[in-house]
């Protein structure tokens, strides 16, 4: 019965394959013959096997793409540059070196063979010689130096991609100036009796039968529209390439001229600057005079509270308007307002306004006189006019109102020029509709029309599909279209919200940068009414997005490393820095990395907080950050509890109540600057400190926004124990830059399409409303530096902004230590001193992991252990260093 054990359902074979009743039963004749019923099991095997799960091979990239791909790379591309580039020198030299040899070596030449020829004096020995006969003598005459031209020309292109043309129209252009230039030499030489036809046979030949036929007013007649043809076809080319580098020479030199304005203006500050330091050494009379004044100024007697609103009404028409929506500018940053000469003129506003005490104003110097802007400079000036009629750096307290101290937003000379217009090759776009157009054909998706939308990095084709096409279908082809247009960052919208259509998002084969600077200076920007505006770049349609952080409330970053989060992030507090005053907003910055907002500390005492004590601003110390995050929550609470005596709903309200002197700062009553919490690899932090991290952070995501503090995350980490479903839930604005997975694209927005994006600076944000593919403005280091530096230049005499002192919770302050005293030492103080001296290593971070306790009383151990000599005083982030050896420790512990 062996032969029947290919049917037993038993055997794996088999019964995967079919049920044994369904076989068809066993001759007798199969029995018998064993090869015979060898062959007919592996017939029935092949009939009945369950066809084998294909392993999917990467189908075979056919022959022409793959040629079409190696001619289009970058290597062919340089080698056939630099041939074609050679060549041109060779020929070059070769036809001027005719001009002297031709007679010598035309006779040589032509009674030799070729490889022959012994006396040859071209440069370009036989082959120059041989060539240039050909091509001067024998073809087109001097129009032949066309060819050197067209052969440096695609040289350049090759290998520089410059200058830009298309090469069929070069070509053909290229051949017009050679058959015109010959024609036209032809005709003027044909009376020459030289042994070189200067215009060629074919000059020379054709100009003779035109002669013949039109008789010489016809052949002259013919030259001149020959001239004039070759003017209008290829001359006008060279004409706008000659203008347009007048212009680039022009636009350069502006910039030059503005970059010495810059220069000329930061000496004039540096000066202003000594005067300030002279004035702080004017004569005691001198300082009398202006304490006097300064009391004649008292902003509040606790007595007469009305004398309160005799201090400057700072203009809030900016709080008027109320909105949620991002704005994504009608305007493109093309359309620009010429705000450069307003900011001039906001400065020369302040100066020129006489302030009360002559030691502190500034040197009053006409920055601009242009008649035309002063219309602008009026409306622009507002805040900074009624800061300078109260004008006075030594009034003590003004209870931190706006405009106490002269301030001068950075200019946006700056930041660098950037590209304005932004276009994508006519061909490419064609070729990629087309290939759409054949892909979703090839599935069966008939469209109706398609169009493309162009942006900086990425173009928009918008298809309206054929009545009945399920838009699912068009949605899980995203793949194929890649593939079909060999394209990265296809991404599809399938529909596009608002609109019938599906989207189809490829990126520019050439992308464009947006710069901060078009940005910044974009009409959008200058003139929302955001109350924290943050210009983050440039959409598809080449609109500017503009979002209020104010509304947000927070806002969560995240990206793969190397995608442009840093980028990003800079470019947010640079569009605040240009909007808002220190007086306004103050920047609690958290870095774990130590380098990305180091750029930061200059401005210190301008725009950052920090708690009582700290040595830096820039929070890089793991330590400080669970300390500066609780202090940030008393800071929270205690803003509530004014905003609730105050009777005011948020800070707005609060801060209006400050303006108008209903207020009294006697009773702790002041005005609030806007604090915007920025933390970067907030990963870093969930991994060390877990739930003393994230609990503040969502406190503060959960109620801070009333009281105008707004926390930004950023982690290039996406998971789901970093992005907690608490962190999530309090950060409805997340930015997504690209990932490397459709699972971290969920993570941070809730939907695949991260992964998608092309990187450097492509990100999608979701806030609110439907989501938007957007270009990060780029924002350079040494841009942020010299806005840091501007703005550092400018004497800002509060400091950093103080928040509380943050609060010792009972858990943290379990295990017997005794408040701030460190002479009552800590119940593990002698095990960690043992532990620390044994390791050789002294970090509280380290502590607070190992025993698992609170930042507060690891940072008291740690202190406890400096006071008692056994570790050195703390560096920043770093580890303390060991002082004792374990003999030591021992005597200074029973000691
Ligand atoms: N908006 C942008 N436009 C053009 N290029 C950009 C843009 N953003 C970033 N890039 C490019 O990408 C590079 C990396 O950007 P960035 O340093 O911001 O990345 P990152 O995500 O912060 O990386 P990491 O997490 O490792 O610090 C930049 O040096 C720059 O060349």
């Amino acid at each position: 019965m062996k032969a029947y054990d290919t049917f037993n359902p038993n055997i794996p074979d088999a019964e995967e394959v079919i049920p044994a009743p369904t076989l068809p039963p066993v001759s007798e004749e199969l029995r018998q013959s064993e090869p015979k019923r060898k062959e007919k099991k592996e017939t029935v095997k092949r009939v009945v096997k369950k066809p084998e799960p294909k392993t999917k091979r990467a189908p075979a990239e056919p022959l022409v793409p793959k040629i079409k791909r190696w001619v289009g790379s970058q290597t062919t591309r340089w080698i056939l540059g630099l041939f074609l580039g050679f060549f041109a020198v060779y020929l070059g030299f070769s036809f001027l070196s005719y001009f002297t040899s031709c007679i010598k070596d035309q006779s040589e030449i032509n009674n030799t063979q070729i490889g022959l020829s012994g006396d040859i004096s071209n440069v370009g020995g036989e082959g120059g010689a041989r060539i240039a006969e050909f091509l001067i003598n024998e073809s087109f005459g001097l129009g032949s130096f066309v060819i050197v031209l067209w052969l440096v020309a695609m040289s350049l292109k090759q290998l520089v991609g410059k200058p830009r043309f298309k090469s069929v129209d070069f070509t053909i252009k290229s051949i017009v100036a050679l058959v015109t230039v010959s024609l036209i030499i032809g005709l003027l030489t044909i009376g020459f009796n030289t042994q070189v036809n200067w215009g060629g046979y074919h000059g020379r030949y054709v100009n003779e039968f035109i002669v013949h036929f039109f008789g010489w007013t016809g052949a002259i007649i013919l030259c001149m529209f020959l001239v004039g043809c070759f003017f209008v076809i290829c001359l006008r080319d060279f004409i706008n390439w000659i203008l347009r580098l007048k212009r680039a020479r022009d636009a350069r030199r502006k910039v030059e001229a503005e970059k010495r304005a810059i220069q000329r203006e930061r000496e004039r500050e540096i000066e202003e600057m000594r005067r300030y330091e002279d004035a702080d050494a004017v004569p005691d009379a001198v300082e009398e005079m202006v304490e006097s004044d300064d009391d004649a100024q008292v902003v509040f007697n606790g007595e007469e509270p009305g004398l309160y609103s005799t201090l400057p009404d700072f203009d809030d028409t900016e709080y008027s308007i109320e909105d949620d929506a991002p704005i994504v500018s009608e305007h493109s940053p093309k359309e620009q307002t010429r705000t450069e000469a307003v900011t001039e003129n906001r400065t020369s506003s302040v100066e020129t306004t006489p302030a009360p005490e002559p030691i502190v104003t500034p040197n009053p110097e006409p920055v601009d006189d242009n008649p035309d802007l002063e219309e602008e400079e009026d409306d622009m000036i507002v805040n900074v006019n009624s800061i300078s009629q109260v004008e006075t750096p030594h009034l003590p307290d003004n209870h931190g109102l706006p405009g106490a101290h002269p301030y001068k937003f950075p200019p946006f000379e700056i930041l660098r020029e950037g590209v304005v217009k932004v276009s994508v090759d006519a061909e490419e776009q064609l070729e990629n509709k087309e290939k759409i157009k054949k892909t979703l054909l090839d599935f069966g998706i008939p469209i109706l029309s398609i169009e493309a939308t162009v942006g900086p990095t990425v173009t928009l084709y918008e298809i309206v599909p054929d009545k009945g096409v399920r838009i699912a279908k068009i949605r899980n082809l995203v793949d194929d279209i890649a593939l079909s247009l060999s394209a990265e960052g296809v991404r599809i919208i399938a529909p596009i919200p608002g609109k019938g259509t599906v989207g189809i998002e490829v990126a520019n084969k050439d992308p464009q940068t947006v710069s901060m600077r078009t940005i910044i200076k974009s009409k959008a920007y200058q003139e929302t009414k955001y109350k924290l505006p943050i210009a983050m770049g440039s959409t598809i349609s080449n609109d500017v997005y503009i979002a209020d952080l104010a509304k947000m409330p927070h806002l969560l970053v995240a990206g793969a490393t190397g995608q442009g989060k840093s980028v990003g992030l800079n470019a947010i507090i640079a569009s605040l820095l240009y909007r808002k005053t220190p007086d306004e907003l103050k920047f609690v910055m958290i870095d774990p990395k130590m380098v990305e907002f180091s750029l930061y500390a200059k401005i210190e005492a301008h725009y950052l907080a920090k708690i009582p004590g700290a040595e830096d601003a820039i929070i890089t110390d793991m330590d400080k950050v669970v300390a500066t995050l609780s202090s940030l929550c008393v800071e929270m609470d205690n803003r509530y509890q004014l905003l609730k005596e105050a009777h005011a709903r948020n800070l707005i309200e609060y801060n209006d109540k400050i303006k108008a002197g209903k207020l009294n700062p006697l009773e702790g009553h002041r005005f609030f600057p806007y604090i915007v919490v920025v933390v970067d690899e907030f990963s870093d932090l969930i991994m060390t400190a877990g739930k003393e991290v994230e609990i503040p952070i969502a406190r503060l995501a959960q109620k801070a926004r009333a009281v105008g503090m707004h926390v930004i995350i950023a982690t290039q980490r996406p998971s789901t124990n970093v992005i907690t479903g608490i962190i999530k839930a309090n950060f409805p604005a997340r930015i997504a830059f690209k990932v490397s997975s459709g699972v971290d694209s969920k993570t941070i927005l809730d939907t695949t399409g991260a992964q998608q994006l092309i990187g450097r600076g492509d990100m999608l944000i979701s806030n609110s409303s439907p989501m938007v593919r957007v270009q990060c403005a780029f924002i350079d280091t040494p841009e942020v530096e010299e806005i840091c530096d501007y703005i550092a230049r400018q004497p800002y005499g509060q400091g950093a902004y103080e928040l509380p002192d943050p609060v010792v919770t009972g858990s943290e302050s379990e295990g017997g230590e005794s408040g701030n005293n460190f002479g009552d030492k800590d119940a593990l103080f002698e095990e960690v001193a043992r532990l620390i001296v044994s390791s050789n290593t002294a970090s509280t971070s380290s502590l607070q992991r190992r025993y698992s306790i609170g930042y507060n009383r690891a940072g008291k151990i740690m202190d406890q252990l400096e006071a008692a000599g056994i570790v050195g005083p703390a560096h920043g982030g770093k580890p303390r260093s060991v002082l004792v050896d374990a003999v030591t420790l021992e005597s200074i512990l029973n000691g």
